[in-house]
């Protein structure tokens, strides 16, 4: 069972508040004055991923406080019983076990006194085996053509892994044309449809539950659309398979149960894409592909489980973050992929970090009396340099960010790699070092400006800086560092939520707007006022119906 410590009681948290007040002030341009070492003392690598973590407002004391805070709230002690799977998502009673689904030493995970390992190895089988038929062509639609079509119809977990990496993973596609319809608005489903040719397409249904009321939704209407061209229900199993733990509605629904792809209740949905629902990845970039991004994450678990505190790359990132979001009362935290095929990674820590972390109970049951998971956004460099960087430079939120780079990029055009790392480098540097007023005069007069126009632009271009970054550089973006990178961000994610103590697995908070939303559903039909909401509600609803 995991520890239930209040991370304030603890003696680490009571020296890092004394240490913050004489902290405070301290820019890390001093820091980094007085220490020509700390590239070195602060950088780690594992394999091609070299992570600094030296433009943070840490010294070593900082630190190992911070370290014996993870210690105290008994890390050590929640790791393992997450890796050998205890049930540690006790609201919902179960394992957590994303890391048996990418365990490639397969040696024995037991949940229950069972191991895990055969039926994992099983459904990876059974995805190689039916990704080949369809990516060679075997696999016939109700007309004898080959697909060459994917659609995945799923949301949240089951859909953000999927898309995100099959869009980092462009340049290992194969002929295979990849959809994605998550949002219950008819226009993704519509839009979707006019695309692709019911004898050619291939829909995967992926949800966990199988009653997710967009999933459902739309699954419902790609089958409609099929049979309107096929006519012929018997031809349902060839065009539609499911990725799913509830075989009665995959049946239920039509697909034959031969074409589902299981997986298990302690597969968290945001952390699911190790399980089938990677089946379009499998699909997309074909199964070896696949396999090296479940070896990333493997090594990655391994580096996490095994590696003391202060070497451990996911941990460091964690206490860090746990040091600007609970000392330094910052609120948010910004992933900037400076990667163009990384486009989705920010979205998908939206929901792997808010979902996990967004939490105001602990794991007594208690309120917390301190902030528990960041705001998580981002962009890729350099579009978000021409949108929202004015407010990380010169705004008054405290915003810390990680750069993430890759040194060899899959296109090689004239010299756009250069000038994309050369912003990389530049931004980090610029928001740790900031720009003082010395300078900023300096320049002007060098400029030729006038004394009073001096004195009047000053102020607007001096750069406060001291904003922390952490810069994470890999080699090339491949699916074994993409694993990688995603399985270190996950755990970052589980050691926070250990420190917080909060559970890190469930996501009560999400089930209020559904129940709402399905008691509204009935009342949108007819002509007849909605009395029985709040009066913005029923307003609301009611002008909806004057407006259709
Ligand atoms: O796979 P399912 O059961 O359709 O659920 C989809 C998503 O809905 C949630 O339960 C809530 O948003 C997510 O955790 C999950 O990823």
């Amino acid at each position: 069972m995991l520890p239930k410590i209040n991370p304030m009681t603890t003696n680490a948290w009571e020296k890092l508040e004394d240490y913050y007040f004489n902290f405070e002030g301290t820019h890390m341009k001093e820091i980094f004055e007085k220490d020509p070492e700390r590239f070195q003392k602060y950088s780690l690598e594992f394999e091609d991923i070299l992570v600094d973590f030296s433009k943070n407002i840490v010294d070593d004391k900082v630190r190992e406080l911070l370290v014996e805070l993870a210690r105290e709230c008994g890390l050590r002690e929640a790791i393992e019983s997450m890796f050998s799977g205890e049930k540690i998502n006790a609201t919902e009673n179960r394992a957590v076990l994303h890391v048996a689904l990418r365990n490639r030493s397969n040696t024995p995970v037991l949940v229950d006194g069972k191991d895990v390992m055969p039926e994992v190895n099983a459904v990876l089988d059974q995805m190689k085996a039916f990704s080949e038929k369809v990516i060679s062509g075997e696999w016939k639609g109700y007309t004898g053509k080959a697909i060459t079509d994917v659609v995945n119809i799923g949301i949240g977990g089951s859909d953000l892994g999927p898309l995100m990496v099959t869009e980092a993973l462009k340049p290992y596609k194969n002929h295979l044309n990849l959809h994605f319809v998550s949002n219950v608005d008819g226009t993704h489903i519509a839009e979707t449809l006019k695309k692709v040719n019911p004898e050619t397409t291939l829909f995967i249904v992926a949800s966990k539950t199988f009653t997710t009321l967009e999933t459902m939704t739309n699954a419902n209407t790609a089958r409609d659309w099929f049979l309107n061209a096929a006519k012929d229900e018997s031809f349902v199993k060839k065009h539609f398979v499911a990725v799913s733990t509830n075989e009665k509605e995959v049946a239920k629904f039509g697909i034959d149960t031969k074409n589902m792809f299981r997986f298990w209740n302690w597969v968290g949905g945001r952390y699911s894409l190790w399980s089938a629902i990677g089946l379009s990845i499998v699909l997309g970039i074909g199964y070896e592909n696949y396999i090296s991004l479940l070896e990333g994450a493997h090594a990655m678990d391994k580096h996490f489980r095994n590696s003391e505190f202060d070497k451990n790359i996911p941990v460091i990132l964690a206490v860090f973050g746990i040091w600007y979001n609970n000392f330094f009362g910052a609120e948010t935290e910004a992933i900037l992929p400076y990667d163009q095929y990384m486009h989705r990674f920010s979205a998908y820590f939206q929901q792997g970090n808010m979902e996990s972390n967004g939490k105001y109970v602990d794991r007594n049951g208690e309120m917390v009396e301190y902030q528990t998971g960041p705001i998580i956004w981002g962009e890729p460099g350099t579009n978000g340099q021409h949108a929202f960087y004015q407010l990380i430079h010169q705004g008054t939120k405290l915003i810390p960010c990680d750069f993430i780079a890759a040194a060899i990029n899959h296109n090689k055009v004239g010299d756009h790699q250069q000038k994309l790392l050369a912003n990389f480098f530049a931004q980090p540097e610029a928001l740790m070092a900031g720009k003082t007023e010395e300078q900023v005069v300096a320049e002007l007069k060098a400029a030729g400006k006038t004394e009073e126009e001096i004195a009047f632009l000053t102020p607007f271009k001096v750069f406060p800086g001291n904003v922390p970054t952490n810069s994470i550089l890999v080699k090339k973006l491949t699916p074994h560092v993409l694993g990688s990178l995603i399985a270190m961000y996950e755990h970052k994610i589980f050691v926070q939520g250990i420190i917080w103590n909060i559970f890190s697995f469930d996501q009560w908070g999400v089930e209020l707007g559904k129940q709402l939303a399905s008691a509204i559903l009935p009342e949108l039909s007819g002509n007849e006022p909605v009395v029985g909401h709040d009066v913005s509600t029923n307003g609301l609803i009611n002008a909806y119906k004057k407006m259709r």
